[in-house]
């Protein structure tokens, strides 16, 4: 379970994140929209001690994830390229990755497995350095070590950007694939309201850093979004 309390990040006089209160239950899929700005991105970063928050914080399974590095092994996340290790190729990486997580040859051979058909025989075995892979590729690397080591917790921000659309479809039946085989929480940013509104059991909008809406029924999800994005 992931609490989020009295949270907010200020950068010299702009509120770009204010949340009162959010719980994120073990195995829901939450999906986070909002326009560009709207602080999807902020959320993420100060889930992940990435940022650090102008005040409250987050606490994973009662942890605060500020405070100790306990939570680590149980999150994974891809949020942007920075993440990834360019100068590699991704079956180096990812040998890097299984070290890390200290997992067997057989382990990362079975998670890599669940890939393939996202990876349409484009990632692996290939002498490309991950700089040189296109945007897509390297979000399908960047999926595929996230969920590396069964982490409990995976959060993904803008996972169908740049990907083809037999890829985006091979995505979210992966998505609800780990969620029923294992419950894995999903914390998924978007601008795809059609894939959200799909895979996801809650979708929350955010405007100018504040939860606006907290969408938990599917009958009501589009509707409300497509009013709200006049789309
Ligand atoms: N380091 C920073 N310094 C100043 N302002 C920042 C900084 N990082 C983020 N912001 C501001 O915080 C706000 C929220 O940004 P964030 O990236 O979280 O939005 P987002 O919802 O992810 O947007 P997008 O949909 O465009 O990716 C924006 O106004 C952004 O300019």
């Amino acid at each position: 379970m992931i609490s989020v309390q009295g949270l907010k990040k200020q950068y010299k006089n702009a509120v770009v994140l204010d949340v009162e209160e959010l719980q994120i239950p073990k195995g829901e899929c939450f999906g986070l929209v909002g326009n560009n700005g709207a602080g999807k991105t902020t959320l993420f970063r100060i889930m992940l001690n990435l940022v650090r928050p102008t005040g409250g914080g987050v606490l994973l399974d009662g942890m605060d994830v500020s405070k100790t590095e306990n939570w680590k092994s149980r999150v994974g996340a891809f949020l942007d390229e920075h993440m990834l290790l360019s100068y590699l190729t991704p079956d180096e990486y990812f040998e890097t990755l299984r070290k890390i997580y200290k997992l067997s040859v057989e382990d990362l051979k079975l998670h890599l497995e669940k890939f393939q058909e996202l990876f349409n025989d484009e990632i692996q075995g290939k002498k490309k350095y991950i700089r040189d892979l296109s945007k897509g590729n390297l979000k399908k690397v960047g999926i595929a070590a996230a969920m590396l080591g069964n982490p409990e917790v995976v959060m993904l921000d803008e996972p169908f950007e740049n990907l083809d659309p037999s890829s985006q479809v091979r995505l979210k039946k992966l998505i609800l694939q780990e969620k029923s085989d294992r419950q894995v929480t999903f914390l998924i940013s978007s601008h795809d309201l059609n894939h959200v509104t799909e895979i996801c059991d809650r979708i929350v909008l955010l405007e100018k850093g504040k939860v606006i809406k907290d969408l938990q029924e599917k009958e009501h999800m589009v509707e409300t979004l497509n009013s709200y994005f006049g789309t």
